[in-house]
């Protein structure tokens, strides 16, 4: 069974001390029959024997011992089942680790297509309850499981042992008791894996209104959001009440058939005590181990529950556990090369499902050029230089890195050599320091203070209360859109990368503090080839070279003063913005 090969694989490292867990349960529940034998010696022979006064005077060391020993292994029992249940918890907790690491590490390592196609909230889904599930399993369930089996066939093997007539009595309601189990696992297991997704989606919910609750807020939609999410809280409660009842359907056959043990017990055995068939003592050893047929039945159905929910649990976690990224790296050596910068796209077209998004691209940039790319919204920009650190693969054609087709570079080394401020900015919750060192946590404190005065950000953080160790919230809360963009254009070119990529870097900050930023990006220390998109003709106009991106083509090509003399979509967009900023400088006259 792969469920079961899957565990025992994961389970490297702890198996010994799982496996003697499992033999000590096996033990520790054997080990159930001896006070009912005990028992049965007591009363066969100090209570209901023929001699029985005289014994209880003659014969006490021999009462005191079989009384002590009951003691004895009850305690003994109980001293076992306490260590055995450490090793569950040790060999359990270990393999949650092991595999929590595993799983995080594969989360890490997926490409962009496999973030388009899972949730944030699946994701998490599987990394906490669906893991915990796992080791509730075997931790729980299968001890369960062990623990019941071999009460149950010891206490059959001792029925037998005093008489097999009457064991078979009580086991006639074996087979009922299997076929009410058996209905209702099938009926119930589906149930589970449709719990399991809504789960899934009121985790969903709630990390996606906790990440936008600025949005939400924003527009007041926070009753439609609660309205929403309750519908979601009922959709998961009712499908827990629903798989609940179906228990229920079933729960008073499965506790009849269980007290049927003792109806049984009572008639069989008792005409077999007053047959002579068997003495008092056995039928009290009967009536002592009764429960170790009935009690298997009672946990049957939160054994059958825990299961499915396991089942669920664990096909979610297999997905993640064997998802492959199409996108891998190579690790061909250790060596890492810092490029020279040369990009080339040639002939290059991507669609990200089925739409085309670029069709047939071409053109290359020299190390150290600065190349801007400009375009309608929607028109393909981003995806573009998305393609540069192989965060897709292209469909047709090839992206070129200093020559070397980008699908046969190592990706670590790939990656490195590019530093990229991407347009919707995410900072950590760290220091402003942490977040700006973050491509190279080693850097020292003066050359975090030198990159942020180059992305024109040392001012405002110098006036923060706690200078570069003030802590920004989740995703840089309580700064403003300018600043968060300013401290992830410093986290950019503070890894000194020889391409740069800047993705509508600027479009926050105003037209000064951009200058500042142009300069900064023309006087770099390093060698660098800078790729900006841009909408400000003022970010675009020193470019060496501006690409008009339209519908996923490039329809211009060249450089500010030649694209103005083509008098096509950049020559508008110039004449737009240069009209706003004449519009805007008459009425400030005018004021
Ligand atoms: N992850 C994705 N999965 C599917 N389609 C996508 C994805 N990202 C973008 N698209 C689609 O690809 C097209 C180009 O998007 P892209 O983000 O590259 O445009 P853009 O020019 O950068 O736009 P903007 O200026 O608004 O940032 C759009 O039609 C968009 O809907």
């Amino acid at each position: 069974m792969f469920q079961l090969k899957w565990l025992w694989q994961n389970l490297k490292g702890d198996r010994v001390r799982y496996v003697l867990a499992l033999l000590f349960s096996v033990v520790g529940s054997s080990l159930t029959i001896v006070n009912p034998y005990i028992g049965q010696l007591i009363v066969d022979t100090f209570i209901t024997g023929a001699d029985a006064a005289q014994k209880l005077t003659d014969e006490r060391a021999l009462l005191i011992g079989l009384c002590l020993g009951m003691i004895g292994f009850s305690l003994l029992r109980t001293g076992l089942a306490y260590f055995t249940t450490l090793m569950y918890e040790r060999a359990s907790q270990n393999m949650l680790y092991r595999i929590r690491i595993f799983l995080y590490n594969k989360i890490q390592g997926q490409d962009m297509h496999y973030y388009d196609h899972n949730r944030t909230g699946d994701l998490m889904t599987k990394m906490t309850g669906d893991l915990d599930m796992v080791r509730h399993t075997m931790s729980w369930i299968f001890k369960t499981i062990i623990e019941s089996l071999t009460v149950f066939v010891a206490a059959v093997a001792y029925f037998f042992y005093i008489d097999a007539a009457l064991t078979w009595w009580m086991l006639l309601l074996s087979p009922p008791i299997f076929i009410v189990t058996f209905l209702f696992a099938r009926r119930v297991r589906p149930m589970y894996t449709d719990l399991r997704e809504r789960l899934s989606q009121l985790n969903t919910m709630t990390q996606e209104n906790i990440a936008g609750n600025r949005v939400v807020k924003a527009f007041a939609r926070e009753e439609y959001e609660v309205e929403k999410f309750n519908e979601k809280n009922i959709n998961f409660a009712k499908a827990n009440k629903a798989a609940a009842m179906v228990w229920l359907d079933y729960f008073p056959y499965l506790e009849t058939l269980a007290q049927g043990f003792t109806v049984i017990l009572m008639i069989a055995g008792g005409l077999f005590v007053m047959d002579g068939r068997i003495t008092f003592g056995e039928f009290s050893a009967f009536s002592a181990l009764i429960w170790g047929l009935s009690n298997p039945m009672r946990n049957i159905g939160i054994i059958i529950n825990d299961i499915q929910r396991f089942f669920a649990s664990l096909s979610k976690i297999v997905e993640v556990y064997y998802a492959h990224p199409k996108i891998v790296n190579e690790h061909k050596g250790d060596a890492k090369r810092r490029y020279t910068g040369r990009i080339q796209f040639d002939q290059v077209s991507f669609k990200y499902d089925n739409a085309m998004v670029l069709e047939n691209i071409s053109f290359s940039v020299e190390p150290g050029e600065t190349i801007a790319i400009m375009g309608a919204t929607g028109s393909g920009k981003t995806t573009l230089i998305n393609l540069i650190p192989r965060f897709y693969d292209v469909a047709k054609g090839r992206v070129l890195v200093d020559g070397t087709d980008v699908r046969e570079l190592e990706l670590d080394e790939l990656r490195g050599n590019i530093g990229v401020a991407t347009q919707d900015v995410l900072l950590f919750s760290d220091t402003i320091d942490g977040n700006i060192a973050f491509g190279n946590p080693e850097m020292p404190e003066d050359e975090v203070v030198k990159f942020a005065e180059l992305a024109a950000a040392h001012n405002f953080i110098r006036k923060m209360p706690e200078g570069y160790n003030t802590i920004v919230g989740e995703r840089g809360v309580g700064l403003s859109g300018g600043q968060k963009q300013r401290i992830a254009l410093a986290r950019a070119m503070a890894v000194q990368p020889p391409i740069l990529i800047l993705d509508d870097t600027t479009s926050a900050v105003d037209l000064e503090t951009e200058e500042h930023i142009q300069q900064s990006l023309r006087e770099l220390d390093y060698s660098c080839t800078k790729i900006i998109i841009a909408q400000r003709v003022s970010t675009t106009a020193q470019a060496d070279r501006i690409l008009i991106l339209d519908n996923g083509r490039v329809i211009e090509e060249g450089t500010h003063a030649e694209l103005l003399t083509k008098r096509g979509y950049y020559y508008e967009v110039f004449m737009l913005q240069n009209e706003g900023i004449g519009r805007q400088a008459t009425a400030n006259g005018q004021k």
